[in-house]
């Protein structure tokens, strides 16, 4: 890439596409061609052709897809596997009609078995039978890595598919229902300090900014502490305050800050290509894609006493056992992703610490 390049970044305005702007913008390419959704819906077949020959981007990182948490995975089971589909379809199939020079498609470690061998290399792809709670997901994902190796072995393209483990970051997503664990606990336990210290402008700013279910900050404290309790946060009349957390807490679950993602997928579109991403010698050209983390995990109770930690919270965590654990562990092989030059920064303490401004900036 050089710095005149136009490159399109798919899913601008979420938790990685933003951070891989900034990534972009820090290192000087200014020719950046961004598309909200209502501007460009991915899912729509010649919408997405007729921008594509319209405005013919030289580069594409595909950052948009349906994401979310566990439950979200496992409910709008049929949502997730459609839109995935569609959007990586359209996106991939249109960077080769138009000569895009390099594509990078972002799928996820949920592509591995559900009782995968640990840590999860590349080529356990395929091997077992998948996690039922994101099985959707993950085919979908899968048929991205799996479109980019055919059309790379067919059509001789340059796409780039990454693995990334969980990410949390700026622009994550904090609504409880739908958002991943890390930051929901960050704000479960957050809205659990406050109601410990009593301190309702805290709990109205928050709900001010994303309301739980309908209900905001301008609601009576009754139906606050309603909302609160249906979200697993409540107060006992002895004044102790619990926050819930989902499954038994004994999963094991790897974090990677986003902004350490948008610069592992910065640095291998622009020093990486199709080719390193496979032995020559090989006669079967397959699981090419590339493992985006740390190598290094942590149990959900552990993490969510590292966020105790730090908030200085003084109340106690229950296991809402009717919740899923999903995989119990699922750390990602990192050889691949070192052979290739790049390695993380951020490790969880420090980026809970950046992960919790970021959340009580945002009323700033
Ligand atoms: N977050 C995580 O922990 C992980 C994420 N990933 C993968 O990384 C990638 C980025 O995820 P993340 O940044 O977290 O996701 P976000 O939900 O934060 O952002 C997704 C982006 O995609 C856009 N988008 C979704 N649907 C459409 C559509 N139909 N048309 C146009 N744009 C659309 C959204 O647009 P809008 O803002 O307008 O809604 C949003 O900007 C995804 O491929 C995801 O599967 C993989 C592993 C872990
Ligand atoms: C990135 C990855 O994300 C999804 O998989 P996941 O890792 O299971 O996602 P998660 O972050 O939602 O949960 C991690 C663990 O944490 C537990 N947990 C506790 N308490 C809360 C809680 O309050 N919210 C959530 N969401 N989880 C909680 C939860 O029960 C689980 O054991 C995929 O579907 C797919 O999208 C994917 O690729």
């Amino acid at each position: 890439m050089d710095k005149n390049s136009k490159i399109f970044i798919a899913g601008h305005r979420g938790l990685v596409g933003s951070a891989i702007v900034k990534n972009l913008k820090s290192k000087g390419y200014h020719n950046l061609l961004l598309r909200t959704r209502s501007e460009l819906d991915l899912t729509d077949t010649s919408s997405v052709s007729n921008f594509f020959e319209t405005e013919k981007p030289d580069y594409v990182f595909l950052a948009a897809a349906k994401v979310g948490g566990i439950v979200a995975n496992n409910t709008y089971r049929a949502d997730f596997i459609y839109e995935n589909l569609m959007i990586q379809n359209n996106v991939i199939h249109q960077s080769y009609c138009n000569n895009v020079k390099k594509m990078m498609f972002l799928g996820s470690t949920c592509i591995y078995p559900k009782t995968c061998p640990q840590p999860m290399r590349e080529d356990y792809l395929l091997t077992d039978t998948l996690e039922y709670t994101n099985e959707p997901y993950a085919i979908a994902k899968i048929a991205g890595i799996k479109m980019c190796e055919s059309y790379n072995l067919q059509y001789g393209t340059n796409f780039i598919s990454v693995m990334p483990t969980n990410l949390y970051g700026p622009n994550d997503n904090f609504d409880l229902e739908k958002s991943h664990v890390l930051p929901a606990l960050i704000r479960k336990v957050h809205l659990g300090k406050a109601l410990e210290n009593n301190d309702w402008d805290a709990i109205d700013e928050d709900l001010d900014r994303l309301p739980i279910g309908k209900v905001s900050g301008s609601d009576s404290k009754d139906v606050k502490i309603i909302a609160l309790k249906k979200q697993g946060i409540s107060i006992s009349t002895s004044g102790e305050v619990s926050v819930e957390i989902w499954g038994t807490g004994k999963p094991m679950r790897e974090f990677l800050w986003s902004e350490d993602m948008a610069d592992a997928c910065v640095y291998l579109m622009e020093k990486r290509n199709f080719e390193d991403t496979y032995k020559k010698e090989e006669k079967e050209i397959r699981n090419t894609h590339i493992n985006i983390g740390t190598g290094i995990d942590i149990s959900i109770a552990a993490l969510a006493n590292l966020i105790k930690k730090h908030l200085a919270f003084k109340g106690v965590f229950v296991f809402n056992t009717d919740k899923p654990d999903g995989t119990m562990v699922k750390r990602t092989d990192v050889t691949k992703l070192s052979s290739l030059g790049w390695k993380h920064s951020i490790d969880v303490p420090e980026g809970i610490a950046l992960m919790y401004s970021y959340y009580i900036g945002q009323s700033e």
